[in-house]
């Protein structure tokens, strides 16, 4: 991955312990929010993520590339891939359970990706600094161990529930996720 310093964890951040209420391993995580482009089942033309833990520490989902998700004909297009990272990348900060939002996101694109394709998507944290979580993420072609078609890598900042009641829909949140305390 060609990451750049502000998504490099500094020296003497270390990937977090597994939190002791995380997902075990092997259980499938929810989606966050029925509406959301990345894991929504309730979206027409979303991506659908589905993904799960497989040790408690990294996630993993497939994608597969639908008419919906073109950019030039029959390829998927490059900002549609950054949003199947950005959302495993979101998924695998979920087993902080901490809410988190997208600061920084890079993305190496290595192989076009045609439509039709699933890519396996895994995503795995590098750092923990203060607010600050380091992420990465990786696309394969047609199996996990297929060729590497996308990779990413982030900076995601811890916030608290008020951002998303500020700035946005909470109540709609936490209708479908009686788990989190909306006020704690
Ligand atoms: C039991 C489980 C509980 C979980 C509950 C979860 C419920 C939630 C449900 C669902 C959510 C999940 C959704 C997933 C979807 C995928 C993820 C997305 O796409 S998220 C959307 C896109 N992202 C945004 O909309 C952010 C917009 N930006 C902001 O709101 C602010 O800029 C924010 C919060 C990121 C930072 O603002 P500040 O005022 O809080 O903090 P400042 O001081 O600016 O930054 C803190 C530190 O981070 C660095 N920083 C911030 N942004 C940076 C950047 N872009 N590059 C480098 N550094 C950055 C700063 O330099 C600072 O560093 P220094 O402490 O000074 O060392």
């Amino acid at each position: 991955m060609t990451r750049s310093s502000l998504t490099t964890p500094p020296p003497g951040a270390q990937p977090p312990p597994a939190h002791p209420d995380a997902p075990s391993a092997g259980s499938t995580l929810g989606s966050h929010y029925s509406k959301c482009f990345g894991c929504g089942a309730g979206h027409p033309t979303g991506l659908h993520l589905k993904a799960r833990t497989p040790d408690g520490a990294t996630v993993e989902a497939e994608f597969t590339v639908g008419e919906a998700h073109q950019g030039a004909p029959r390829l998927a297009h490059g900002g549609v891939l950054a949003t199947a990272m950005d959302e495993v990348i979101g998924m695998s900060v979920y087993l902080l359970h901490k809410p988190y939002v997208t600061g920084r996101l890079e993305t190496d694109y290595l192989l076009p990706v045609p439509v039709g394709t699933t890519l396996h998507l895994r995503a795995w944290c590098t750092g923990i600094d203060g607010r600050k979580a380091y992420l990465e993420a990786e696309g394969r072609i047609g199996a996990p161990d297929g060729p590497v078609a996308v990779r990413a890598a982030a900076l995601f900042i811890e916030v608290n529930m008020e951002h998303f009641a500020k700035h946005g829909d909470l109540a709609a949140i936490a209708a479908e996720h009686q788990d989190y305390e909306v006020n704690p």
